[in-house]
């Protein structure tokens, strides 16, 4: 196992695909000893659900099958690597290496849980793709890694992402959940983050990890949903628990974590000698997780203090599962038996090698103790050559620095050096102000102490043979504690802190119905309103019997905001946290869909009307009764008639569903969806048009609204020339006298069998619609008007 000591992936994922359009992913976390494994039917031929998991991993690896097998009309996985994750390592593994009954085999022994409890029997059958994925993965991480799997160790899910709010990748980049765009796509300052730089306050890069994976793939369960937010409650409302627990967090190594895998990997024996300098490696990293492990347990006690009398079921339940359970106190003391108590988990290098070189008691193995006395010798050595040299050449501000890589070297700052350094001092390199440099006194000291630290390392893991070997058969509840660590991370320090930065009740608790509609009371964009002071909140209502918004306004008047804020708030309730609004009653979403064109086409080859079709048939092959769907100006990229046809019967096609979905556009004729359908409902941004100008207010009115030639306004306000503006007046102004005389004779002429068929269709549409009585009324009335005065 690798130390990756910062934020980069511990994730390498299988890929494979079959003829019939299915994909099998096995997602193998090193940091976490877990295994996810999903099976899907691939629906778009730009592979957008393989692309959501495969972003949602951020692999270091990716491992396929050559290029064989791809499916008709698509690409294949390889392929679909190669053009959009170039930057991450593939590895092309033979079709036998694929092998779903050995994977069914593996994953059954290595699992944690017992394989019915997984499912693996009804599964095994039906998603083989994601087990011969997982024979795939395991196989490299042995190979390549030389890790072998302890039995019973692994964390296994199946249908990981399918347990979650679906978000695909393209609205992850359209709703800035992630990254925000760059700040010269959107003309925005550089103020403007992500949600999850916004959320970010974590202090463990496995809550950050846990956080970042919530916000891509939010919950479902209310259950889950209602208990993070009952324990936000007694967060926010107990200052004492809250502090408490912020600063008993931070009393945990920030790896801790990690430290499982570390147990739940075994490392293979090393049998020739030139691998010998690697094995030293894996026994430091062992060493230095049961250093991490006992200081994680020395400040359970602690936890346990805080959790004391917590009243919220997912705090109550913490306290039960890990502060009640015996089995930390006694790996604790098999622990104690054998690493001496003032042994402490370190970050600093050098003090890290110290510690790990004393961590055995003493007196316990011989050669260890003598390894130990040449470490002492050698550190002594050296300490007292650097002492040497700033006499020797007055150089009283000489250091000696320390890193594990090239162990202890010179640094001096550059001013002290009067001409040029004394001969002795090698491998000289400018660093900043300062010279690095070495001697070749200090080079042989630096073999020797590290060969000493070697010896150290090899026979403590001797040592500590017996005491890893138990700490492995509870492997389980170290696994618990990592993620119950992680979970309160993500809770106390990114919502909770979130929350107590606001002033009180500008963040309050979503409600969640099971089929009720979706209500947001002064809703506020999370992002843009710590950006601009005065932003002015806004509502939502969507229900059954009203589930199409299509929301108006000039350019400008903050349409793409509001779609944007609304998606962010439903993330941030599904995930559990509080939300910017004064009021809210929400449904569970299972998918969030987004059609807003102001991403990069990723797909060289795809014009933007292209881009933004294949978008649009994306949705409608995936869409749910469940889903919420946003559309930004859908139909703009083509001509406006096309355009306008596509973005009506979009709308159309999803008013037969259940989904809610709200609709932003400047097409004033697509009001007209309202006077047949009784769920539409039309809503605009007010703006003020004073002196030819137009004074935004941000805030939402009902119905549609005729504001004439905003463009015109708007484009001279950004400085097209006044003569450029004039001829485009002129021109506006004489295609409206010719669209008014053209109407006027197409509504003479408009043949009454069409008129017939329109009505025909629209009752039929009435016929299938869930509407109550009265809405129907309303509507034959509505279509009865529009008959009789020829608009239909
Ligand atoms: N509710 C609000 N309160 C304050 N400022 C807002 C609000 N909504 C939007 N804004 C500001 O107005 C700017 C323009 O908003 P937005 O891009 O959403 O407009 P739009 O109607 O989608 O424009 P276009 O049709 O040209 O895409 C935003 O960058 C933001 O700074």
């Amino acid at each position: 196992m690798e130390d990756d000591g910062g934020e980069k992936s511990s994730f390498v994922i299988g890929l494979i695909e079959n003829r019939a359009k299915e994909v099998g992913v096995a997602a193998f976390d090193l940091r976490s000893a877990s295994l996810h494994l999903s099976q899907y039917i691939e629906t778009s031929s730009s592979y957008q659900n393989t692309k959501t998991l495969v972003h949602f991993y951020d692999p270091m690896v990716i491992i396929v099958p050559p290029n064989k097998l791809a499916p008709e009309g698509m690409v294949g996985v390889s392929e679909l690597v190669d053009r959009f994750y170039a930057s991450v390592r593939k590895v092309v593994m033979g079709r036998s290496c694929f092998d779903d009954t050995k994977g069914a085999v593996l994953i059954k022994n290595l699992a944690a849980k017992e394989p019915s409890a997984l499912g693996l029997d009804t599964y095994y059958k039906q998603y083989y793709l994601c087990l011969a994925a997982g024979a795939a993965t395991i196989k490299w991480i042995e190979v390549e890694k030389g890790l072998i799997v302890t039995n019973h160790s692994l964390l296994v899910t199946f249908n990981g992402s399918f347990d979650h709010m679906n978000i695909d990748a393209t609205s992850v980049q359209n709703l800035e959940i992630i990254e925000p765009f760059h700040s010269t796509l959107l003309g925005t300052s550089n103020k403007k983050r992500s949600l999850f730089h916004m959320l970010k306050t974590t202090k463990t890069i496995g809550g950050t990890r846990l956080l970042r994976a919530n916000l891509l793939q939010p919950l479902k369960d209310i259950e889950t949903i209602n208990a993070r937010l009952d324990c936000l409650d007694e967060l926010t409302s107990n200052e004492q628990l809250f502090f408490g627990l912020s600063q008993v967090l931070r009393k945990f190594p920030k790896e801790t974590d990690k430290v499982l895998c570390h147990f739940c990997f075994k490392p293979k024996k090393v049998t020739n000698e030139v691998s010998g300098v690697d094995f030293s490696r894996k026994s430091q990293i062992l060493i230095s997780s049961v250093i991490l492990l006992k200081t994680a347990l020395d400040a359970l006690p602690l936890l346990s203090k805080v959790l004391k009398d917590v009243k919220s079921f997912l705090l109550a339940n913490i306290y039960k599962s890990v502060c009640e359970n015996e089995k930390y106190a006694l790996i604790r003391k098999r622990i104690g038996e054998v690493i001496d108590e003032d042994v402490l988990h370190a970050r600093v290098p050098f003090v890290a090698r110290t510690q790990q070189c004393f961590a055995v008691k003493a007196g316990i193995d011989g050669f260890l103790d003598i390894a130990r006395r040449s470490f002492c010798d050698t550190s002594e050595a050296i300490h007292n050559l650097a002492n040497k040299y700033r006499q020797d050449f007055k150089l009283p501000n000489l250091k000696l620095p320390f890193n594990s890589r090239h162990g202890f070297y010179f640094s001096i700052p550059q001013k002290d050096i009067q001409g040029k350094l004394p001969s002795q001092f090698i491998q000289v390199v400018k660093h900043g102000n300062n010279i690095r440099c070495s001697t070749l006194e200090l080079a042989s000291l630096n073999v020797r102490n590290k060969s000493a630290a070697s010896e150290c390392y090899t026979r403590t893991e001797i040592c500590l043979e017996a005491l890893v070997d138990a700490i492995r058969e509870d492997i389980s509840v170290l696994t618990l504690l990592a993620e119950v660590l992680c979970l309160l991370d993500m809770i106390v320090n990114s919502f909770a802190h979130a929350i107590s930065t606001k002033p009180v009740d500008r963040y309050t608790r979503p409600e969640f119905t099971d089929d009720g509609p979706m209500a947001i009371d002064a809703g506020r964009h999370p992002i843009l309103e710590s950006i601009h002071n005065d932003f002015v909140p806004n509502n939502i209502f969507l229900s059954e019997a009203s589930n199409m918004v299509i929301v108006m306004g000039p350019n400008m008047s903050g349409k793409s905001t509001y779609l944007q804020q609304l998606c962010l708030i439903v993330i941030l309730a599904q995930i559990g946290c509080y939300i910017p609004a004064r009021f809210s009653t929400l449904r569970v979403v299972d998918r969030i869909f987004t059609r807003m064109g102001n991403v990069d086409n990723l797909e060289s080859n795809s014009s933007t009307f292209m881009t933004e079709m294949k978008e649009t048939a994306f949705v409608m092959q995936n869409v749910s009764q469940r889903s919420l769907i946003v559309m930004d100006e859908l139909g703009r990229a083509t001509s406006s008639i096309d355009g306008f046809a596509i973005a009506w019967s979009c709308c159309e096609y999803l008013l037969s569903l259940k989904a809610y979905t709200i609709f932003a556009t400047h097409m004033e004729n697509l009001s007209e969806l309202a006077t047949i359908y009784p769920n539409v409902k039309i809503l605009h941004f007010n703006v003020d048009i004073r002196n030819n100008r137009l004074d935004f207010k941000f805030d939402l009115k009902d119905g549609p609204r005729h504001i004439p030639h905003y463009g015109l306004l708007l484009a001279e306000v950004a400085g097209l020339p006044s003569s450029v503006v004039e001829t485009a007046r002129n021109i506006t102004s004489r295609i409206t006298e010719k669209e008014v005389k053209r109407m006027e004779v197409n509504c003479q002429h408009y043949h009454p069998i069409q008129m017939a068929y329109h009505v025909a269709q629209r009752l039929i549409c009435l016929k299938f619609s869930s509407q109550d009585e009265d809405s129907i009324r309303q509507a034959l009335c509505n279509l009865k008007e529009s008959y009789i005065n020829g608009k239909l």
